[in-house]
């Protein structure tokens, strides 16, 4: 398939923290990608910096054949490339449905909002309700839901499971692979590693500001004792 992301020899700073030390990868058009790694060792930044918030950054982000170093950080979307930080961003005093109409439609083939209501029942249910009145698992869907209208074709995701109820992952979990059927092309981290494990199609493991190693799904087996070493799973 081909390559919809690149990324060759990232480094990043914050300040003179020196975090990302070349990281090297690469996504194709309609994988799911789930970036492994302990605690503190670049997966967020490495998200951070191919979006463009980290600024401080050497080496090359390629994404459908154009050159993302270049291009300021509120033009990412423009772009194609859709992120929901780990912190979801909802805004408190808007409505589910503001929240939902609020990022400008950036390219052809989004859903449409009754597409995402049909995805999210939950949402449509709670469309007049402000975004302070909703729980933890319904920001998030509301989170990943707002990006769909606007025809990003790269979704990245920070931890979009993270302190949410078995139930709620589950479902976060079909989303994608809706979204995957669709024909989304997904990047994650993500520290649940059962729940990555049913939805990604290839793993990359990050230590100390790299990625030290890549495998598919199927080679998960053989990994396992590697990675209840490296990440205690
Ligand atoms: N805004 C910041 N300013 C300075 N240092 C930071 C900042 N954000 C992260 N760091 C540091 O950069 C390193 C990498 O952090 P990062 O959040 O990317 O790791 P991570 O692998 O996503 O871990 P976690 O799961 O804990 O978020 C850590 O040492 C962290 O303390």
């Amino acid at each position: 398939m081909a390559t919809l992301l690149e990324v060759q020899g990232l480094n990043a700073w914050y300040g003179e923290s020196h975090v990302l030390h070349g990281v090297d990868m690469r996504v194709a058009e309609g994988e799911t990608i789930t970036i492994l790694g302990r605690n503190g060792v670049g997966k967020t930044t490495t998200l951070r910096t191919i979006t463009g918030i980290v600024r401080s950054r050497k080496g090359k982000i390629s994404f459908d054949g154009s050159d993302m170093m270049q291009v300021p950080l509120h033009k990412t979307a423009h772009r194609g490339i859709g992120f929901v930080p780990e912190e979801r961003g909802i805004f408190s005093t808007l409505t589910v449905s503001e929240n939902l109409l609020l990022p400008p439609v950036v390219a052809g083939g989004g859903m449409t909002l009754d597409e995402i209501y049909e995805l999210f029942p939950n949402l449509y249910e709670r469309r007049a309700s402000p975004g302070t009145k909703l729980s933890g698992g319904e920001q998030q869907m509301l989170a990943i839901a707002r990006i769909l209208r606007t025809g990003v074709r790269l979704l990245i995701l920070d931890e979009p499971t993270e302190g949410l109820a078995p139930v709620i992952v589950q479902r976060i979990g079909e989303v994608l692979k809706t979204l995957k059927e669709r024909g989304m092309t997904i990047l994650l981290v993500e520290q649940n590693f059962r729940f990555a494990s049913r939805i990604a199609d290839r793993f990359y493991l990050m230590d100390h500001g790299q990625m030290v190693s890549e495998f598919p799904v199927g080679e998960l087996p053989q990994r396992m004792d590697t990675l209840h070493k490296v990440l205690g799973v």
